[in-house]
């Protein structure tokens, strides 16, 4: 039995300006997946995100989340209903410790304001209580328990992106949307994020959707890929084939769409941010 969408897109027109950056975009991600949205830079992949979240309001098209319309309901309740996601540029607040951002990220579900827990005010001393609790079971599920007191600010970049994808869990999501979660991560700690995301679906039961440019990490953990080209969809399928169609490695390289054989992975879309992006 397939198992039900718990994400749909149908037909997302996206323009800034003279710029067409989605035009009829459409994609699905079923309950229990991990679905990766690749393509070369400026393909739309984060405006995509955008609209999925409500930071951008597309023109055109809808989206729809857990069965329900949400395409004109504003962020925060999106991420009410089960919709986390992990930034380009790192969500965490550098000044706050990595306990404060996971606690900071949880609000979203306490049912009262960030500041009037810090202050203890009426009703919150309890519930604040239970919140520390979860965000140290989160951090120690990271593996962050070591640095648990720190700024996050003066941390390595791999352990703030494992904050940010902490912070992103914290919200207690049905949905995590990854927007590149490898990049300016070691080949280590990229294949031990492979680990990680399986285990957050097969153990957590979370449905995932990844940008990434790290096509081996997309080869390795995804059931499903969507490659984007100039706000286009420009093919879909399950790894292996997309590895090989043609057009995602002319898209990839910028040549020819019939190469004579397989090329080398991983590509790196030309120009492609490496690092922090
Ligand atoms: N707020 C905005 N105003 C104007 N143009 C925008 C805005 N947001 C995105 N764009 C443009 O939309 C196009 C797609 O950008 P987007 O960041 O979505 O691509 P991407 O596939 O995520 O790229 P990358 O892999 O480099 O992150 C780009 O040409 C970008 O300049």
């Amino acid at each position: 039995m397939k198992r039900r969408q718990l994400l749909k897109v149908e037909g997302l027109m996206l323009r800034f300006g003279g710029l067409q950056v989605l035009n009829d975009l459409s994609l699905s991600v079923r309950e229990g997946q991990i679905v990766g949205l690749i393509g070369p830079n400026g393909a739309g992949k984060t405006s995509c995100f955008n609209c999925l979240t409500g930071i951008y309001q597309p023109q055109g098209g809808r989206v729809f989340f857990d069965g329900r319309d949400v395409s004109h309901l504003p962020t925060h309740r999106r991420a009410r209903l089960g919709m986390a996601r992990t930034w380009q540029n790192l969500g965490v607040i550098d000044a706050l410790t990595v306990t404060e951002n996971v606690m900071l990220a949880q609000h979203q579900r306490a049912g009262y304001s960030a500041l009037a827990g810090m202050l203890g005010l009426a009703g919150t001393w309890h519930r604040e209580r239970e919140l520390r609790r979860d965000a140290a079971e989160i951090i120690e599920y990271f593996g962050l328990e070591a640095v648990a007191d720190e700024r996050t600010g003066e941390l390595p970049y791999g352990v703030r992106k494992t904050c940010d994808m902490a912070m992103a869990l914290a919200s207690d999501p049905k949905m995590l949307l990854l927007d590149e979660p490898a990049s300016g991560l070691s080949p280590e700690e990229a294949l031990g994020l492979a680990d990680t995301l399986r285990e957050l679906r097969d153990r957590l039961k979370l449905t995932i959707l990844m940008i990434e440019h790290h096509v081996p990490l997309v080869a390795e953990v995804c059931d499903y890929v969507y490659v984007l080209n100039f706000g286009e969809l420009l093919t879909e399928g399950e790894p292996a084939a997309i590895q090989r169609h043609p057009e995602v490695i002319a898209a990839y390289l910028g040549g020819t769409a019939e190469p004579t054989e397989p090329p080398e992975w991983p590509l790196q879309p030309e120009g492609a941010p490496h690092g922090t992006a």
